[in-house]
């Protein structure tokens, strides 16, 4: 390209001619190879400046050849013209190429810059990622030193307290001190610690959140850089392919050292600029971001370890605790199964029990007589050591025998009788002494609880003068005291509850309770709030074609869900004992002066049994417990004309209970029985007579003042205890005696004759004691009681009918004569040495 045009000879003429400079050859050459040069370079779009430069010096020279007038050889004007205007599109384009790559370089730069950024970025962030790991193995490797040191503090803690716990319930006292050493500050504390580190985790977690968005944002920001710069990229290409068209001729010819740059490159450059430096403030936002995650992550991650921690050794403690509770329930479980086996084994021991004491009711039989003597309630007299009897003890065929010296006195006159000692022989079934216990009198009285619970009918009365402790031994007045101190309806309440409960599962039971009082012979209903009641006659429930006498009264039924109500049993008691008609008598300030009569009708019917006649199995007993109104001597009532007509009134029923009782005792069958002669025993008819359990017990006073009321009362008991030896022995002794040819008056339902046999000797040393209890010890007076020749045959008096002539009235001592005589009688039949007959009349 170096080379100079050669001078050629040609006529100047024709080379105006054709318009055409006469140069040399070579100059054409060269100029052909120029302009191919430019049309590679072109078409490679390459352009560099020395390629411009070459361009520069060829129009240089050109020009001055055309100036010198030398021309150039083969090239017309109009072909240099056109070769220099290509030559100036072809340098403007140089041009731009130029600025568009240069911009497009430093694009290339930036982009590349901020890829490396971001690349440095990741492994920053890939570093620091690894540097945290590496911390955090560090952090929790010291941790868990730190950990087990402290778990095994707060087990040793906890090892400490459970001992604690366990020791306090070992001993009962857990739950009795205020404190009872549990730590629970320690778990408090631990709690308020979690929550505290729980509100500073989710605040980290926001800022770590917060940090993550933008983060996120600013690779969103950079990706659309990138995408910005793509594009431009593209549009730069898209220009130089416009720009490579081919120049219309018309276009004019710029100088080749002019600006390159068009207003879209200008833009283009701008726009450039702009995403540059937002790039560099997204990077800077990046950093500040990223510095700030890293600063929450840590302060997260080391919140989620200490959360972590507390909670392994909240969920181990838990876990600790849980594994204690799990033993204790297990325990529990087992426990409470033992429990069911032996409430099970103990219901069937109740209900056998039940069972059992029904059989004992009628082996002991259908009548039966106690003692009780009560205790001296103000300052104990010397002078009666001699009705002590063995304390606290059941004594069966007590004889109570007077001292030898006293025996002359018993002829006392009946106006002396006061003063008399208490001298007695006679044969009494059961005895209870002062120190005897309302618990002692229940064992004796819960076989006819047992018979009724069983279906049949029973009836316990108390008898004795006024103040000798009927009220106190039936617990009538009572009913919601504790039954440590209770009498018989409370304890006999509470062991229905016990046996309904046992047969829960077989048996449905419904109790209705009748509360009466018998005053002046007239009834009251106590739960209608003191109603006259008469007496109806109407079927026996469960039984057909059978009539039975009841008093027109209202009743309370006291069984719900199968269970007896005691609570509402005690409240009708309760209320009904506080209308019953009391008064002050000289014997006693609270003196009952009616009879009371609590009646408990019992039905059961089987769950799945049924009877010959296909319907359930069903049982219906009936218990009276009646606390009769006090025996009194007529002075004894004390108070006004109405006082004492109460006092007759009340004397008249008992004498006829008492010949009631005393014709049921009786062994000939067609004795009479004056059951109509009051309203108490016509109304008691159906609980008194065949197959029904009845216990009279009867009650004495310990004073000396109250002789003659005991000497009554004990003449009576042992009338109707005598008679039913008598009966006995002639049930043992089929041939031998009148009574062989009679039955008993009384069979029970097993057609056993239940009276007790005495002993052949009364008098042995040894009485016979009930269960396990140890023989009484005897007391100086008690003296061992004469034989009594049982196997007497029974003749005479004893055997015939009770007259049933004038009702005895107040005054004529009418019951004296008669508690006195029969106990004569007896020893006289019995062959005993002659009686103290000091109640002959
Ligand atoms: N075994 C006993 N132990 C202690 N105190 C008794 C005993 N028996 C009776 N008492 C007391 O004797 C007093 C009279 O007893 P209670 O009222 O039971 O006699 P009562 O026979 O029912 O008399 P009344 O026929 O006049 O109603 C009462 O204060 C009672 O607490």
């Amino acid at each position: 390209m170096s080379g100079r045009p050669s001078s050629g000879s040609s006529s100047p003429e024709r080379e105006q001619q054709h318009g055409m400079l006469d140069h040399s050859q070579p100059c054409a050459q060269v100029v052909q190879t120029a302009q191919d040069e430019v049309n590679r370079l072109a078409r490679i779009n390459s352009i560099t400046t020395i390629t411009a430069e070459v361009l520069n010096a060829l129009c240089n020279y050109l020009k001055s050849g055309m100036a010198e007038g030398h021309g150039v050889r083969g090239v017309t004007q109009a072909q240099l013209e056109s070769l220099f205007r290509a030559f100036g599109d072809k340098m403007k384009i140089c041009s731009q190429q130029h600025d568009i790559s240069t911009h497009l370089e430093i694009c290339k730069n930036m982009q590349s810059k901020c890829e490396d950024r971001l690349l440095d970025l990741i492994k920053i962030q890939k570093n620091a990622i690894i540097e945290q790991k590496d911390r955090e193995q560090e952090k929790e490797r010291c941790k868990q030193i730190e950990w087990e040191k402290f778990h095994k503090n707060i087990n040793d803690k906890f090892a400490e307290q459970i001992a604690l716990i366990k020791g306090k319930a070992a001993e009962g006292t857990l739950g009795m001190d205020d404190d009872d050493g549990v730590d629970t500050g320690l778990l408090k504390k631990k709690a308020s610690m979690v929550d505290v580190l729980r509100n500073e985790k989710a605040t980290m977690q926001q800022v770590l959140d917060e940090s993550e968005a933008a983060i996120a944002t600013l690779k969103r920001e950079t990706e659309t850089k990138t995408a910005e710069i793509r594009a431009l990229q593209m549009e730069m290409q898209r220009l130089s392919q416009d720009e490579g068209a081919p120049a219309t001729p018309s276009s004019p010819l710029r100088s080749p050292g002019s600006a390159p740059s068009s207003p879209r490159s200008r833009e283009a450059n701008k726009k450039l600029m702009e995403t540059q430096k937002g790039l560099l403030e997204a990077n800077k936002r990046a950093d500040q971001a990223e510095r700030a995650r890293r600063e929450a992550a840590d302060d997260a991650e080391d919140l989620r370890q200490e959360i972590a921690d507390l909670k392994g050794e909240t969920r181990q403690q838990l876990e600790a605790l849980r594994s204690e509770v799990d033993g204790a329930e297990r325990r529990e479980s087992l426990l409470q199964e033992d429990y069911r086996v032996v409430e099970k084994k103990l219901g069937k021991c109740n209900e056998a029990n039940a069972k059992l004491f029904d059989e004992l009711a009628d082996l002991k039989g259908n009548l039966r007589v106690m003692t009780r003597v009560r205790p001296q309630l103000n300052e104990p007299d010397e002078d009666l050591e001699d009705i002590e009897m063995a304390p606290g003890e059941l004594v069966d065929q007590l004889q109570w025998v007077g001292v030898p010296d006293e025996r002359n006195q018993s002829t006392t006159s009946r106006n002396n009788k006061e003063a008399a000692p208490l001298n007695w022989y006679g044969q009494f079934e059961c005895v209870f002494g002062q120190n005897a216990t309302n618990a002692d009198i229940f064992d004796e009285v819960k076989p006819v609880l047992g018979s009724a619970f069983n279906g049949k009918n029973a009836t316990v009365f108390a008898y004795g003068q006024s103040g000798s402790g009927k009220t106190y031994t039936l617990g009538t007045a009572a009913v919601t005291a504790d039954l440590e101190q209770g009498g018989l309806i409370p304890r006999s309440v509470e062991m229905l509850r016990q046996w309904i409960a046992d047969r829960e599962e077989t048996w449905d039971y419904e109790v209705t309770v009748e509360f009466l009082e018998i005053f002046a012979d007239k009834i009251y209903d106590l739960i209608a709030g003191k109603k006259e009641v008469g007496l109806v006659t109407r079927d026996v429930p469960g039984k057909k074609s059978t009539k039975a006498r009841y008093a027109d009264c209202s009743s309370e039924t006291v069984t719900s869900d199968g269970m007896l109500d005691v609570e509402l049993l005690q409240e009708v008691l309760s209320d009904g004992s506080k209308l019953r008609s009391t008064g002050s008598t000289l014997k006693n300030s609270e003196s009952s002066r009616s009879h009371s009569v609590l009646t408990l009708r019992i039905r059961g019917t089987h769950r799945f049994q049924r009877g010959h006649d296909g319907n359930p199995r069903s049982t219906y007993g009936v218990l009276n417990l009646i606390d009769l109104a006090g025996s009194e001597k007529y002075e004894a009532s004390g108070g006004d004309a109405a006082r004492r007509k109460e006092g007759i009134d009340i004397n008249i029923s008992l004498s006829t209970l008492k010949r009631v009782i005393e014709a049921m005792a009786n062994p000939n069958p067609k004795t009479h029985i004056p059951f109509r002669e009051s309203t108490l025993t016509r109304m008691l008819e159906p609980c008194m007579g065949n197959g029904c359990k009845v216990i009279m017990l009867t009650m004495v006073s310990p004073l000396k003042e109250d002789n003659p009321e005991t000497r009554n009362t004990l003449g009576f008991a042992q009338n109707a205890t005598n008679a039913r030896l008598q009966t006995k022995k002639a049930a043992e002794n089929p041939n031998g005696s009148s009574a062989s040819s009679q039955p008993p008056r009384t069979p029970t339902t097993t057609g056993k004759t239940n009276i007790p046999v005495p002993s052949s000797r009364p008098n042995s040393s040894k009485p016979s004691t009930t269960g396990s209890r140890p023989p009484p010890s005897r007391s100086a007076t008690f003296r061992a009681p004469p034989p009594a020749p049982l196997n007497t045959t029974r003749t005479g008096d004893s055997s015939r009918p009770r007259p049933r002539g004038r009702v005895p009235r107040l005054g004529d001592d009418t019951e004296n004569a008669f508690a006195a005589r029969e106990p004569q009688e007896q020893q006289q039949q019995h062959g005993l040495a002659p009686a103290p007959r000091r109640f002959t009349k």
